[in-house]
């Protein structure tokens, strides 16, 4: 299976575990994100996303910005605030910039592992130069791992762990709700239900998909909507409808209204799968129209391609968040369209994931018109864990006082 040569960096976390262990962890961290615990959440997702405008309002003078290096900052703090429960912002500085160096190397020798077959045995694969870059680049991912545990550990041990949501948290998990999935896990810890050894194999899972997929997303989205201005207006006059011209910060309540919104957020996903690929071993025989898949086969799976069927999305390059209008989506076979898979191996994030998308294209919206730099059509895929493109992705911002 390709997700072997994810053991030495997230070990058997949550989405590389299989069997008992991987229903243990998941039962373990599935109250980390219930309801409560997500409104906790957007606090911080509300907070970070106002300091991403200030940036761009900067990036307003320039004549394009390019969108990765800025939402993937963003992601990842939001990720080491609330799943971690590191603050203050200097802290999540300072440890952040150790991040992205290793896990961009880590992420390439593992491409260049899966499309070379002969790199598959371990034996040829410690002769390989690919070897010693992965081994110097897990180094400092350790170390990373390792400050954002102690970082928790001493927090915790200098003032108690805020409880998220005083008497409402009771009936959460059975006990107090904590503010972040670190807590939880050290909290297991005491109870002897995850060890050391655990818990860092999942804070390196979680740090790892729940901020690389985000920005992503977030960045085609944003250049989704710099290039269909109609779809862009009629986004803004839902932000219009819902806040009128306040500044006020959005409520829960507010991103359940952002209907119109939630479909740009989904064709965009249509579109450009953050997680592009999935592979799955089959357990038993599986018949598909007339022939067998035999048990213990790996089953790769383009989601690229099954979100272009044209039987399933007719015009299948074209932007029409319209079709997933509730009307349009009804008959829609379930697993045609899977950015956060589906079944029991689902994304355990994707709450959370459009909250906070939802977040921060809303800001965005309300502050800013977006132009087009980057077209889709100058866009060319390169393989990588999830989907990137050979060249960066620009927009250009422009203050909405700035657009008549
Ligand atoms: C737009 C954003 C996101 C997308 C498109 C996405 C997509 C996916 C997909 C397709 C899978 C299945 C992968 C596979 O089986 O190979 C997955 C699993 C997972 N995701 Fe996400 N994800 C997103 C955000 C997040 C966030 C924010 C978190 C954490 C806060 C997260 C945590 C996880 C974990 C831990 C798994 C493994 C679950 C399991 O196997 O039980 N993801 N995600």
């Amino acid at each position: 299976m390709p997700y072997t040569f994810l053991y030495p960096w997230l070990g058997e976390g949550l989405l590389t575990s299989a069997g008992e262990k991987w229903q243990h962890r998941r039962k373990l961290l599935t109250p980390a994100f219930h309801f409560l615990i997500l409104k906790k959440f957007f606090v911080t997702f509300c907070e970070r996303s106002q300091e991403l405008m200030k940036t761009i309002e900067r990036e307003t003078d320039n004549d394009k910005t390019e969108l990765f290096p800025l939402l993937s900052k963003s992601t990842l703090s939001i990720m080491c605030e609330t799943s971690m429960g590191t603050t203050p912002q200097e802290d999540i500085e300072t440890l952040t910039n150790k991040y992205f160096k290793p896990v961009h190397t880590l992420s390439s020798v593992i491409i260049y592992r899966i499309t070379r077959l002969w790199l598959y045995t371990e034996f040829l694969f410690r002769f390989s130069k690919v070897f010693k870059m992965q081994n110097i680049a897990l180094k400092s991912l350790n170390n990373f791992t390792t400050q954002i545990i102690q970082y928790r550990r001493k927090s915790r041990n200098d003032m108690p762990v805020p409880v998220a949501f005083g008497e409402e948290s009771s009936d959460v998990y059975g006990k107090k709700a904590k503010l972040a999935m670190l807590d939880m896990l050290l909290d297991e810890e005491k109870n002897g239900r995850i060890d050391e050894k655990g818990i860092r194999e999942e804070v390196d899972t979680f740090m790892f998909e729940g901020h690389d997929t985000t920005a992503t997303a977030l960045c085609f989205v944003i250049m989704s909507l710099a290039n269909e201005q109609e779809i862009q207006d009629k986004a803004r006059e839902e932000m219009l409808d819902i806040f009128g011209d306040s500044q006020r910060t959005p409520t829960i309540e507010d991103l359940s209204k952002m209907k119109y919104l939630e479909c740009c957020i989904k064709e965009s996903l249509r579109l450009y799968p953050s997680v592009h690929f999935m592979a799955r071993l089959l357990t038993e025989d599986v018949k598909v129209d007339d022939n067998i898949i035999p048990a213990n086969t790996i089953c790769n799976f383009n989601v690229f391609d099954i979100h272009r069927n044209p039987d399933v999305f007719p015009d299948p390059e074209v932007f029409i968040p319209e079709r997933f209008l509730p009307e349009n989506c009804a008959n829609r076979h379930p697993y045609a369209y899977i950015p956060f898979s589906a079944g029991p191996r689902n994304c355990i994030g994707q709450k959370f994931a459009m909250m906070e998308l939802k977040t921060v294209i809303s800001s965005l919206l309300r502050k800013f018109h977006m132009k087009a730099i980057t077209k889709p059509e100058d866009l060319v895929f390169m393989p990588d864990l999830v989907l990137r493109t050979r060249d960066p992705v620009y927009v250009k911002f422009c203050k909405r006082t700035d657009v008549n």
